[in-house]
């Protein structure tokens, strides 16, 4: 099973306008409101994909019942702890340019943690994967995803991380299987503006020299890097339109995963996995994998360092 773990979600309200006016009335042309959060959009990607996964995670307040219900709306598994305290709202607004306005994260109690913990853990099989996915709600200490790999590695299964910062940085010695900075979290963390792939690679290899297995470097519109112990490589975007880049990057890990659970080949889930983050930035909504198949064909995967095998 793959479980995802959105410890701080949302619910995103995309709005579109013709521009904003600071200190004016500004209408909308057009708006969706949708539960998010990183760990959620993979489980939605997933979904789409043909892949059930179980999300997790603190909901909480009116804003929580609309993550969790739309959830199982969508015939996703949910096992979320509920907390006093709303799920935050983030505004999404796109007016030609991109900006989000994320809300703030309700209190987790400890009790909640623990929970959360024994619930994702007391199921927990060997050949599952977590995706850990988001900011951590600003009660939790910058160790916790670093705790929880530790705990999902002692069980035998392995843990995927996509956070940044101080969160990330903790994690990378408990050994996650995966990790998927964009080039200016990779940057902000090792203190260097990342500029081209050889520069993402080499970064992405300290990564996986502090304990991190793969490090999945995405660079929008500029392609991705991925590095292992063995090799590195790099894979370009296909060319299409950015309607959105929202979930982007939610969506390369969805499709890294579902691509490599069934064929267990890093080098070919990080094609798809790409491929998907582009499918997704290039849709409204996010990538079916009837997307992905279109667009697989425009992108190709060349080593930058070691040999396949
Ligand atoms: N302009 C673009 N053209 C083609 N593909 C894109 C573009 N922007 C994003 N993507 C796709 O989306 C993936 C993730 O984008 P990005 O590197 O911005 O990650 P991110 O910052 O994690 O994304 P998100 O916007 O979801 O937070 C890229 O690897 C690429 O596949
Ligand atoms: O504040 P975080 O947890 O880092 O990111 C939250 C968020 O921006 O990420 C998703 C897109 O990746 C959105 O659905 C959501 O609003």
């Amino acid at each position: 099973m793959i479980y995802t773990v959105t410890l701080n979600p949302s619910i995103d309200y995309f709005v579109k306008t013709d521009g904003l006016k600071e200190g004016e009335i500004n209408l909308v042309n057009e708006q969706s409101i949708v539960a998010g959060g990183k760990g959620i959009n993979v489980s939605k990607v997933l979904k789409n994909l043909g892949v059930d996964s179980v999300a997790t995670g603190f909901v909480g307040g009116f804003t929580g019942d609309f993550v969790e219900s739309s959830l199982q709306k969508a015939d996703i598994g949910t096992r979320f702890i509920r907390v006093e305290e709303n799920t935050r709202i983030n505004i999404k607004l796109n007016t030609g340019k991109e900006t989000e306005i994320n809300g703030i994260s309700p209190s987790i109690p400890v009790s909640a943690l623990e929970q959360l913990e024994d619930n994702l853990l007391a199921n927990l099989e060997s050949t599952d994967f977590v995706v850990l996915a988001g900011s951590l709600p600003s009660s939790l200490r910058n160790e916790f995803y670093g705790q929880l790999i530790s705990s999902i590695r002692q069980k035998g299964a392995q843990a995927i991380l996509d956070s940044k910062g101080k969160p990330l940085q903790e994690a990378l010695a408990h050994h996650p299987f995966l990790i998927k900075p964009n080039h200016h979290e990779l940057g902000d963390l090792v203190g260097a503006s990342i500029k081209d792939p050889r520069e993402a690679a080499a970064y992405g290899r300290r990564l996986v020299n502090e304990g991190a297995q793969h490090v999945l470097v995405s660079m929008a519109g500029d392609g991705a890097v991925f590095v292992s112990k063995e090799l590195a490589a790099f894979a370009n975007v296909p060319s299409g339109t950015l309607e959105n880049s929202v979930g982007a990057g939610d969506s390369v890990v969805a499709g890294f995963l579902a691509h490599f659970t069934k064929n267990g080949n890093v080098l070919e889930a990080f094609k798809y996995g790409v491929t998907a983050g582009s499918a997704s930035a290039f849709s409204k909504g996010f990538c079916t994998a009837k997307d992905i198949d279109r667009y697989l064909p425009e992108v190709t995967v060349n080593l930058i360092e070691g040999e396949e095998g």
